[in-house]
This record gives C-alpha cells, sequence and structure tokens, in this order.
C-alpha cells in the first residue's frame, strides 16, 4: 500500500438501520405488499443511512462506516456483492432488488436462503450457498453508492464487508456438491473478488476499508487459520489499495491474533468486553493500529470509563497505536435512550443506548488524547455507584429463596413413574397432536393490545377481546381434531417481553427496537434486579381455555434460558445466579397452573443453542446452569403433570445430550425444514421421553399436504417408536395467517390419523 494512512481514533463497526420509528421495516412491508413503490423504499432507505452518516459525525467519531445499512440482512448483501446468487432464483426473471428479496424471503415456489442465528446474538443471517460451480464476480455498486452518498453529504466514510473468510465460513455447501467439498474451497477465487473490491474501492478514493472476520472469535482448524492467513497475506500485498481494519467481534480472536498481527493489513478490531487482550505479547502487534471495543455493544449498561480507559492504556502499551471502538456492531442495542421518556430517571441514569454508546467512544478517545473529559468521567462514575448501591436492585426474599435451594430442587421423580402417571390422567392417543402455543396474531389483536397500551380500551375492554379470541382459537383447534389444545397466546406481545412486563427485577422499553431478522424487530427488555413474579401471569388465560374444552389444554411459559438471551441481562452477577432466579419465578408460574387443573405445562427454550458458548472450553459451564436452570422451574411439579419444552431456530446436533438434561417429558424440536436431519442424533443419543419433530415448516408460507406429513412422520418413526412420537409443528403459528394454519393443522391431524 503506497498511500497515507489517515486517522482512526474513535469509531463503530456499525449502526441499527432500521430507523429510530422503524421506518425501514414499513417502508419494506409496504413495498412486498405492493402498497408502495421502489422508489418509496429507495427514498426511505435513503432518508435512514443520510440520518446515519450526520447522527454519527455530529455525534464526533473521526471515522464514520458506511455499508452497515441494508435492506435485509448484511450476508444477503455480501451475497449480492460476490455474485454467490444460487442458480435456482434465475428462472424468476426478477431484477437485482426483486432478485435480492427472493432470496430472502422466498417467491413463485422458490425456497428463500436459509435463515439462522447469527453467532450467539438474537439476529438471524441468511445463509450464503456455495458450490464448486458458483459464479463469484464482482458487483460493487452497493458500497460504492453508500461511499459516494455520504461524501457527498460531507463524510468521508469506511465501507464496511464481511470479509472473505468468514464468508465462506458462514456458508453452506450449495445443493448438489460433492460430498467432501466445503465452501471455504472457493477461497482464492473469493480473494480474486475481493481484490477487484478494494482496487475499485481505492479508485474512489476510499482510505479505510473495513473487513469483518467475526468466524475467527470460535475454535477454528490450522487450515481455517492458514485461510485467514492467506487472504490477507493476498489482499495486503495489492499495490494500490485502501488500509485494511480487520474487525472482529463476540470475543477473543484466539489464535487467529497472531495470524492478523504479522499479516501486512495496518488495524485489528478487538472485542474486549467478551473477551480480552492476550497476557503474551503478539508479535506484529506492536506495528498495528488496534481498534479497542472497550465499550459494550450489545447490552444497554453505561460504561464504566476509568476501567475503559485503563485497558486502553493497556492496548496503548502492546499496540503500534490505538483507537477506541465499540466491541461489536450496535445494531444490537436500540438507537437512542432519549426516545424512552417514560423510563424511570434512576434506571435510565445507569444506560446508554447506541448513540449514548457513541458518545462514550468519543469522550474516551479524547480522554486518551489527554483532553479534559473529567464531567463526563465524573458522571459515569456517579452512575455506577448509584446502580452499584440501588436498593431496587437486591431482593432479600430473593437471595433467601436462591441459598436454600438444594439439589433435589431440581429433580423430578423417575420417568416410568411420571409417564404412567400422566398415561392414567391424561389418556391421549398415540401419536398425539398438538400445536406450539401461538396461533396467528391478526391485525384485530395487534390494534386491540395498542388501543390497551393507549387507554382507548380499559382492562376489562382487553381481556373481553382476549377470551375472545380464546374462544374462537379453541373451537377451531376442536374442529380440527387436535388432541392437546393451547390458548393460542393472544394477550402476547412477545414471548420474552410479555413475561418481562410482568416480572419485578424488569423494565421493558417503548421505542427500543432491535432488528431481529429483515423487517421483524423486538425490543429486549431490560433486566436490572433480582427476579421474582408478584402474581400469577399466564394462569388466567390457561384456565379460561380449559373452561371451555373437555380437552387436555397445555399451559405455555417462556423458559429461564431463553428469557436471558432475549433481554438485556445484568453484568454485575454470573449468568447463572440471574438464570435460577427467573427460574424460580418460572417455578411459581408452574405451580399456579398446576394447582388451577392445568395438567399439561410447556416451557419453551428455543435460545437454549443461541447461548451456547463459540468456544467449547467453556461449554460445559453454560449446560450445567442452563440445564439446571429449567428444571428448578419444572420439577416442582407431581409425576402426573406433564412438562413439555419446545426449541427452535437452531441446529440443536450440539447440545443434544442438553437437551435429554433438560429432564422434559414431552420435547417439540423444528425438524420439518431439515427433514427430519435431528431425528437420529437425539434417538441416538439414547434420549427415552417423549419427543415432536416439527412436521409443518411454520417458516413458509406453504401449506402441507397430508401425503408430505405422513411421510414426515414415517421417516420419523424409523428412530422414535410410536408410543413416543407425538406430531407437532415446527414452531408457533403467530407468524402465518389463517388461511394457512387451519388446513396445514387439518392435513397435521390427518396424517397422525393415518399413521395410527
Ligand atoms: C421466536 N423469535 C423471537 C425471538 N426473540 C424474541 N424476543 N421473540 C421472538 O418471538 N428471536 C428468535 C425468533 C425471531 N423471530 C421473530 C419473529 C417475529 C417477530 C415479529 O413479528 N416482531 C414484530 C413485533 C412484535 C411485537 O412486539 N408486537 C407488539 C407491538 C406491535 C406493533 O408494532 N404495533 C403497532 C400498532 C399495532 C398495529 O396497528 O398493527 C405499533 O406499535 O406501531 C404487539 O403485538 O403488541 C414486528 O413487527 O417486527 C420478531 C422476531
Ligand atoms: N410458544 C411459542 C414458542 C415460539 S418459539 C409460540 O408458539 O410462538
Ligand atoms: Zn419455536
Amino acid at each position: 500500500m503506497t498511500r497515507p494512512t489517515p486517522a482512526l481514533t474513535a469509531t463503530v463497526p456499525g449502526y441499527p438501520r432500521i430507523g429510530p420509528d422503524r421506518e425501514l421495516k414499513r417502508a419494506l412491508e409496504a413495498y412486498w405488499s405492493g402498497a408502495s413503490d421502489r422508489d418509496d423504499l429507495e427514498a426511505t432507505a435513503r432518508a435512514e443511512r443520510e440520518r446515519t452518516w450526520r447522527r454519527l459525525a455530529a455525534l464526533g467519531l473521526d471515522a464514520v462506516p458506511s455499508n452497515t445499512f441494508s435492506l435485509y440482512d448484511q450476508v444477503l448483501d455480501t451475497v449480492a456483492l460476490t455474485g454467490a446468487v444460487p442458480p435456482r432464483f434465475a428462472p424468476l426473471g426478477l431484477d437485482g432488488l426483486d432478485t435480492y428479496f427472493a432470496m430472502a424471503r422466498g417467491a413463485d415456489g422458490v425456497a428463500p436462503l436459509e435463515l439462522t442465528k447469527w453467532f450467539d446474538t438474537n439476529y438471524h443471517y441468511l445463509v450464503p450457498e456455495i458450490g464448486p460451480a458458483t459464479r463469484l464476480h464482482l458487483d460493487p455498486a452497493k458500497p460504492v453508492r453508500e461511499y459516494r452518498e455520504a461524501l457527498a453529504l460531507g463524510v468521508d466514510t469506511r465501507p464496511v464487508l464481511l470479509g472473505p473468510a468468514s464468508f465462506l465460513l458462514l456458508s453452506k455447501p450449495a445443493d448438489g456438491a460433492p460430498g467432501g467439498f466445503a465452501p471455504l474451497d472457493r477461497l482464492d477465487d473469493l480473494v480474486a473478488v475481493y481484490a477487484l473490491l478494494l482496487a475499485t474501492l481505492a479508485d474512489e478514493g476510499v482510505a479505510w476499508v473495513q473487513l469483518d472476520e467475526p468466524a475467527y472469535v470460535a475454535d477454528r482448524t490450522d487450515a481455517e487459520l492458514d485461510a485467514l492467513r492467506r487472504v490477507y497475506a493476498r489482499l495486503g500485498e495489492l499495490p494500490d489499495r485502501p488500509a485494511i481494519l480487520v474487525g472482529s467481534y463476540f470475543g477473543d480472536l484466539g489464535d487467529a491474533l497472531p495470524v492478523l498481527a504479522s499479516s501486512p493489513v495496518e488495524a485489528i478490531g478487538l472485542d474486549l468486553v467478551a473477551g480480552e487482550l492476550p497476557a503474551e505479547d503478539v508479535d506484529g502487534l506492536d506495528g498495528k493500529i488496534v481498534v479497542a471495543g472497550v465499550v459494550d455493544g450489545r447490552n444497554v449498561w453505561r460504561t464504566d470509563l476509568d476501567a475503559a480507559l485503563a485497558t486502553l492504556r493497556a492496548v496503548e502499551s502492546r499496540a503500534g497505536a490505538v483507537a477506541v471502538g465499540t466491541s461489536c456492531s450496535l445494531l444490537h442495542v436500540p438507537y437512542d435512550l432519549d426516545a424512552e421518556t417514560a423510563l424511570d430517571p434512576q434506571l435510565r441514569s445507569w444506560l446508554a443506548f447506541a448513540d449514548q454508546k457513541v458518545a462514550e467512544v468519543v469522550t474516551l478517545a479524547a480522554a486518551l488524547r489527554g483532553e479534559d473529559r473529567s464531567a463526563e468521567f465524573a458522571a459515569a462514575r456517579a452512575a455506577l455507584a448509584d446502580r452499584a448501591a440501588a436498593p431496587r436492585v437486591v431482593d432479600g426474599g430473593v437471595r433467601t429463596r436462591l441459598a436454600g435451594l438444594t439439589a433435589d430442587d431440581a429433580r423430578r421423580g423417575p420417568y416410568a413413574r411420571r409417564a404412567d402417571a400422566q398415561r392414567d390422567r391424561l389418556g391421549l392417543p398415540p401419536l398425539p397432536t398438538t400445536t406450539i402455543g401461538s396461533f396467528p396474531q391478526t391485525g384485530d389483536i395487534r390494534r386491540a393490545r395498542a388501543a390497551y397500551r393507549a387507554g382507548r380500551l380499559d382492562r376489562d375492554e382487553y381481556a373481553g377481546r382476549m377470551r375472545a379470541e380464546i374462544e374462537r382459537v379453541v373451537r377451531l383447534q376442536e374442529r380440527i381434531g387436535l388432541d392437546v389444545l393451547v390458548h393460542g397466546e393472544p394477550e402476547r406481545n412477545d414471548m420474552v417481553q410479555y413475561f418481562a412486563e410482568n416480572l419485578a427485577g424488569f423494565v421493558t422499553t417503548e421505542h427500543g427496537w432491535v432488528q431481529s431478522y429483515g423487517s421483524r424487530c423486538v425490543r429486549p427488555p431490560i433486566l436490572y434486579g433480582d427476579v421474582s413474579r408478584p402474581a400469577p401471569i399466564t394462569v388466567e388465560w390457561a384456565t379460561y381455555a380449559q373452561s371451555l374444552t373437555e380437552r387436555p389444554v397445555k399451559g405455555m411459559l417462556t423458559g429461564p434460558v431463553t428469557i436471558l438471551a432475549w433481554s438485556f441481562v445484568r453484568d454485575d452477577q454470573p449468568l447463572g445466579d440471574t438464570a435460577r432466579q427467573v427460574a424460580l419465578a418460572l417455578r411459581d408460574e408452574v405451580g399456579d397452573l398446576e394447582a388451577a387443573g392445568v395438567g399439561i405445562v410447556q416451557v419453551d427454550e428455543p435460545a437454549l443453542r443461541e447461548l451456547l458458548p463459540l468456544r467449547a472450553a467453556t461449554r460445559p459451564d453454560y449446560l450445567g446452569w442452563s440445564v439446571t436452570a429449567f428444571r428448578l422451574a419444572t420439577s416442582g411439579v407431581a409425576d402426573a403433570t406433564q412438562v413439555h419444552t419446545h426449541l427452535c431456530y437452531s441446529e440443536f446436533g450440539d447440545v443434544v445430550a442438553a437437551i435429554d438434561g433438560l429432564d422434559a417429558d414431552v420435547t417439540s424440536i423444528e425438524a420439518a425444514r431439515s427433514r427430519m436431519e435431528i431425528v437420529p442424533d437425539v434417538a441416538a443419543s439414547g434420549f427415552g421421553r417423549g419427543i415432536g419433530p416439527g412436521v409443518y415448516d411454520i417458516h413458509s408460507p406453504r401449506v402441507p399436504g397430508a401425503d408430505e406429513v405422513e411421510a414426515l412422520l414415517r421417516r420419523a418413526l424409523a428412530d422414535i417408536p410410536g408410543e413416543r412420537l407425538w406430531v407437532n409443528p415446527d414452531c408457533g403459528l403467530k407468524t402465518r395467517s389463517y388461511e394457512q394454519v387451519e388446513p396445514a393443522l387439518t392435513a397435521l391431524v390427518e396424517a397422525a390419523w393415518r399413521v395410527r
């Protein structure tokens, strides 16, 4: 590289993009429904990009990122960038934008790319499909356009892109790829595309480019480390290129750090919140700029500026230079605390959302240069001290209860005895049919909730609407002929937020939306103090549903691990302790459901796999506390009460033993999309209780026929004896419509009858 490297002292690897008022969500959904055209969509997208650049520059970053915007997902953007569009989309005859959305959402019977978890976060990316014949070629339009747009506003930005090694490690082999082929086999071809990209960006005048390699915070083989070495040796030697910052986040780079430190790149981004700088010297690091991620990009607590500054000074003594950053993209936190006008002032003073975190980065960079920032430091110190001493954080009763727990509290009687008691009580047929809990969340339900929130409906009117919906859903299930019914969860805005709103120790936000995938968002609750359950939460709805029918109704709760995974959790005690507190609150709810006559209780843990640490060394500890928390929540019931759990949104191969450890009487697990792939693994693990591998892929609008469901059931029966097999969809039905759900469940019941 022959150019001078411009200043880089305060930056972030990424920023939210859905819009502070979810403007992009609405624009996307309007475009997809045909209610608006692409000019409208583009105008909203452009306005959001412009707002972001102006805001980041105004807050004081000297290195503002670009290409952090996305119409759907940054990995899908990389598919478009590298031309790696799977061939099944070509016959659709769509242009670039509509091909992009077809890859995200499917079109005319063509399946979309698979959606899966982004590392251990609640964000989901689209999985690229790479085969030996995938044509890789550069389409630099998006990063170039964004760079130019920002420049026209006077902001010279650093384009951010997913790095080539991580792109391939996050990909899966394309259909038809020969056995033994791995996407990483295409590394040299892909690096050639990136080389061209860097040359193109250099021609545009781009001074810095950021290539993210987050895949290297997980355990990697020598061959994969060597791939990283090859990428940056090749890109580094390009004669005329922007300076390269290799970004990493969600943990330590481990063995990948020496690889990057000895490569020709100019800067390395490190997550110093989830990870730390190694104790030993790293050869070559003293020649690099280290972008030190000392401000937590994934949680909402105000930064301990004194501790962060001390970390920065330690990095400074080991690196060529240090720049200040957030630990990861701010995509995972809400935009701006100032929007939360209803939040309790004391709690507010403890928090920082994206904009406040950017301000913290700027303050730290200034302090590091020797500027006087004592006022900001003093304010941060006072907020931290206030939080540490706040009585509302500690609940003596919860602490005492936790201290009195014994191993027996997390243990039920032997399964065989439970199974007998449950058979006698429930009298279910073989291959019982059920659903996972939610029924479609219609516009009417959401509008009723919005009206209740705004005070336009009182509690009685709102409850009446919900009861009417529950009755409709119960009658529908009876008509379809399901064996175990649910109340349909109409009263829940979200399966985690709803519980947080009803538990002490949590606070929820009004505008704290965070993108989960595409246009879908969640508002993660903030868990700030000891958790307890002031009053029953779901009993009213479950017992109302049970009062309407002779068939068993399944009570429906979200499990402790999932509640933690989808909340902003406290950072002042081990997560395992927080999990046990949530578990005890849920145990109270399970007990009340049982006492009210509900004979089946499901405790959902879709996020069990999501929180699994990225490195194997720390997994046993996690699996220990997560399984214990679930068992604490569910072990207080009699043998005759049937406990179900449900898992979805992940590949569960790595946690099969933990699933067994949950000791649920019945486990439903997503399986239809992978055509029962998980079933042999579960069977081979010796899992000996009830299991319902999903037979209806609820992520797709497609309605399966009875023949298809029957074939899946017969496949499952190859590994699971009939007396333990349950028949259910992959997950809840809340994102589907009744036009899809009714025929799909009818097919499911018909298939169960045939197989019986
Ligand atoms: C199972 N999934 C979940 C994850 N995390 C969670 N916290 N919750 C989950 O369910 N992670 C893994 C997956 C991710 N999948 C999804 C799937 C679907 C959504 C989704 O649809 N989100 C909704 C917002 C849901 C919500 O909070 N609804 C509220 C508010 C609704 C609203 O916007 N109301 C309007 C007014 C009403 C109207 O006129 O329609 C408003 O306030 O402006 C509610 O129902 O009360 C989304 O729209 O993005 C997320 C993750
Ligand atoms: N009971 C929830 C689980 C989703 S993972 C539902 O049915 O929506
Ligand atoms: Zn699910």
